[in-house]
């Protein structure tokens, strides 16, 4: 009989198996086919997917794939995962099960929770790996998982991180990591986050009608707007920035990796790098704070592509900070949501982080 009675399972959003334009292809055509990522009728999502974005961005996604793959571990963020994984479960010792699942392709979610079963565990804890929620990423995990289990027999008891924007472990390492950089060097930091359609932002309150503007998500965070995926890359933004003594006027948060024509939440970073250059900035201290590993949109999109544009429009340099990757206080951090601890923070309802 197993010793093991918890289970937890963390999930990040998922990576090709290799950089080889198939395999992009096949991990492209998963994610993009998943409705709560291009929320728009099944057979235009089809057309779309199929027969537009997949065939026309999959070699030049693998080429940008190739360019961050590593030799010896490959994926950046199937690699951190990894390690993550494994730090998490020496931590939480022998009474604890550990598994790590991609929302799109390997390791699997089927995989992972057949593993969970088969250890016959008395609860399983879902760490889906998004600071933020967003229905694109912690609401399609959470789906996923309960269309897959919906028929076992016996449920374990099950919980979800869903957010963990405001965890004061993860903060203290973003702001340790960007210590290493000497921030006082820097004459303007930018908060990066991964940008998604407004649209999808709309039902955030219930109300199917939320609007960020009007409910303040750019300043506070409070019982109304608490789920918006704007108000908490604010609220981490906030709680980072303060941690560094910056003033409001010495950064930026911004939207990254727009897909598509429709709006995606405001402002671009490729437009706020503009603006930076245009105001004669020269060094741009990176955060992006929506992320648990590095990966291709922070090695490549931040530590390439806009660093080269930067340099292109006058500026000297735009430094990434760098992730949680395997930093011992998020491995803490990790702890606490596999506990099913608070992060630590105070909150209230009105509270302003
Ligand atoms: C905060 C996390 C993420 C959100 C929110 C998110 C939304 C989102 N993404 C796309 C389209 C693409 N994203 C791609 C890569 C990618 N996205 C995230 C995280 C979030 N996405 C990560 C961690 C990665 C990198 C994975 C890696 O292997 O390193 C890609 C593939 C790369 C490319 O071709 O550019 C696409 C496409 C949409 C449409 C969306 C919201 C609706
Ligand atoms: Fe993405
Ligand atoms: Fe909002």
């Amino acid at each position: 009989m197993s010793k093991v009675k918890k289970g937890v399972l963390l999930i990040n959003l998922g990576t090709p198996d290799s950089p080889a334009v198939p395999d992009v292809k096949r991990y492209l055509i998963e994610f993009l086919m998943d409705g709560r990522v291009i929320d728009i009728p099944a057979w235009r999502r089809t057309l779309l997917v199929k027969g537009i974005i997949v065939p026309f961005r999959a070699p030049n996604s693998a080429k940008l794939y190739r360019e961050i793959w590593d030799s010896q571990t490959g994926s950046p963020l199937l690699h951190y995962s990894k390690v993550q994984r494994q730090l998490l479960q020496q931590q939480l010792g022998a009474d604890y099960h550990v598994e790590l699942a991609m929302r799109y392709q390997n390791p699997s979610i089927p995989k992972a929770l057949a593993n969970l079963k088969r250890l016959n565990v008395d609860s399983i804890r879902i760490v889906p790996l998004f600071p933020q929620y967003a229905s694109a990423t912690t609401g399609s995990v959470i789906e996923k998982i309960t269309e897959e289990i919906r028929d076992w027999p016996t449920f374990p008891a099950l919980s979800v991180a869903n957010h963990f924007y405001d965890n004061e472990l993860m903060v203290e390492v973003f702001v340790e990591n960007a210590k290493k950089h000497r921030p006082e060097t820097y004459d303007h930091f930018l908060f990066s986050y991964h940008g998604l359609p407004v649209r999808q932002l709309l039902d955030v309150d219930g109300s199917g009608k939320h609007v960020c503007d009007q409910a303040g998500c750019r300043e506070r965070i409070d019982g109304l707007n608490k789920f918006c995926y704007v108000a908490q890359c604010y609220a981490t933004t906030r709680l980072i920035a303060g941690r560094l003594d910056l003033k409001t006027d010495d950064y930026t948060v911004c939207f990254q990796s727009r897909l598509g024509k429709t709006p995606w939440i405001q402002p671009y970073t490729s437009d706020v790098l503009k603006e930076a250059a245009a105001k004669g900035k020269k060094r741009l201290l990176v955060f992006s704070p929506a992320f648990v590993a590095d990966c291709l949109e922070t090695i490549y999109e931040i530590g390439t592509e806009y660093a080269t544009e930067f340099k292109e429009l006058g500026g000297e340099k735009v430094q990434l900070v760098e992730s949680l990757n395997d930093h011992p206080k998020w491995i803490a951090a990790l702890e606490q949501l596999a506990r099913g601890e608070l992060s630590g923070w105070p909150k209230s309802e009105s509270l302003t982080l």
